[in-house]
């Protein structure tokens, strides 16, 4: 019995290192929230950020009535894509992790266009990073793509078919949209060019490095209800393109989904499969004091990496793609590591091994492997 269907979509829900390493391809992802959880580093782990007799501490989801547990859905679809990710989490989290399945509702934030909208979509070898800034009428919308291989063929207005040379549909009805949107300049760096280094060149195309787009078009959002833009992406070996949305009518085309926010449909729930740890599993470590907590993270790592890394990069996560997650579990908790790898470094009990020579940057960024220096 095919009990997926011939062509199923699922959604996972990640809140812990799911969040910035989600090591399966998914279409699409939301920001959003689930009732009546919130997230913990009550788990324990002896494999991916822990040892056996030394276990480091992952996040789970503990039941609270009221609270919202804040993360990212991904929508997984196709039946092999499907078959594949259940398989990969089942032994990450299952198997590994001693993590249960749940499904429960998610609900998505909303995205007015006039916030900062900011996310990256992992196009297989590609990224596009979506910023949308409001500039008092105008919003300045930058797609930023960047490519390996890849090259943009342009960006065509699904509505008005107006594509870059400026041809325009012969629909009147949109005469009033054409004014307000003008493809100000399309701007492309190599990977080692700077801002100042971009030159004007849509189809400009490097077989060899990275290739960033910079596209800059203002248009007064009050004027365009429904906007549609369709960027073409042609991989040189026309291989497969995960969509950046949910129904793309050709894998090569990417649509972002721009509308007014007065017209913006509210998002739907949607129900979420989810992997979280319970109290009645072998490696359950439960609550303890922060600088408990703290002092074991430091001094725990597995194969995935340092336990530090865990939970200093989930904390960056939320901190940079979901303002509204105030979980002050997790930052009193980062904070408190940080300290903690900070003064075992000053005794010389922790090896740091800094990405910057300034000790003021931001530890994520510092690839920190705050890993127990050997007893000597
Ligand atoms: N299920 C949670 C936690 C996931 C998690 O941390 N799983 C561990 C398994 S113990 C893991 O995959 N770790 C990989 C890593 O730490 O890099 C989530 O949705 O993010």
């Amino acid at each position: 019995m095919n009990v997926l269907g011939d062509n199923p979509t699922i959604w996972v829900f990640g809140y812990g290192s799911l969040l910035w390493k989600p090591d399966f391809r998914f279409k699409s992802k939301k920001i959003g929230y689930i009732k009546d959880y919130e997230r913990r580093f009550y788990q324990g782990n002896e494999t991916f950020r822990g040892r056996p007799g030394q276990p480091g501490r992952v996040a789970n989801l503990v039941e609270n009535k009221g609270s919202q547990a804040w993360g990212v859905a991904y929508e997984i679809s196709g039946r092999e894509e499907v078959i594949k990710v259940l398989r990969n989490l089942y032994t990450r989290e299952a198997a590994c992790g001693g993590y249960v399945t749940m499904v429960t509702t998610f609900y998505p934030r909303e995205e007015p266009h006039d916030r900062r909208l900011t996310g990256s979509h992992r196009i297989g070898q590609s990224s596009v990073t979506t910023e949308f800034q409001k500039s008092g009428n105008d919003v300045d919308c930058q797609f930023v793509y960047r490519a390996h291989t890849d090259y943009l063929h342009g960006i065509k207005r699904v509505n008005s078919d107006e594509s870059l040379d400026g041809s325009s549909s012969d629909d009147d009805e949109d005469d009033s949209k054409q004014q307000n949107l003008r493809v100000t300049e399309i701007l492309t760096s190599s990977e080692r060019g700077t801002e100042d280094e971009f030159t004007r060149n849509v189809d400009s195309k490097d077989g060899e490095g990275n290739i960033n787009y910079l596209m800059h078009y203002l248009h007064e959002f009050s004027n365009i209800k429904t906007e549609q833009f369709f960027m073409d992406f042609e991989n040189d070996d026309h291989s497969y393109h995960e969509s950046l949305s949910s129904t793309p009518k050709s894998s090569h085309l990417h649509r972002l989904h721009v509308v007014d926010s007065e017209h913006r449909p509210s998002p739907f729930p949607i129900q979420v499969l989810l992997y979280t740890a319970t109290p009645d599993n072998d490696l359950y470590l439960g609550p303890a004091d922060v600088s408990v907590m703290a002092r074991q993270i430091v001094s725990a790592s597995g194969s995935a990496g340092s336990n530090v890394e865990y939970v200093t990069k989930t904390a960056d996560f939320v901190r940079k793609y979901i303002p509204e997650d105030q979980d002050s579990h997790l930052f009193s908790l980062d904070a408190k590591v940080r300290e903690e790898v900070y003064k075992q470094h000053a005794e010389g009990s922790v090896r740091l091994q800094l990405g910057f020579a300034d000790l003021n940057h931001d530890l994520y960024e510092m690839d920190v492997l705050a890993e127990p220096v050997m007893a000597s």
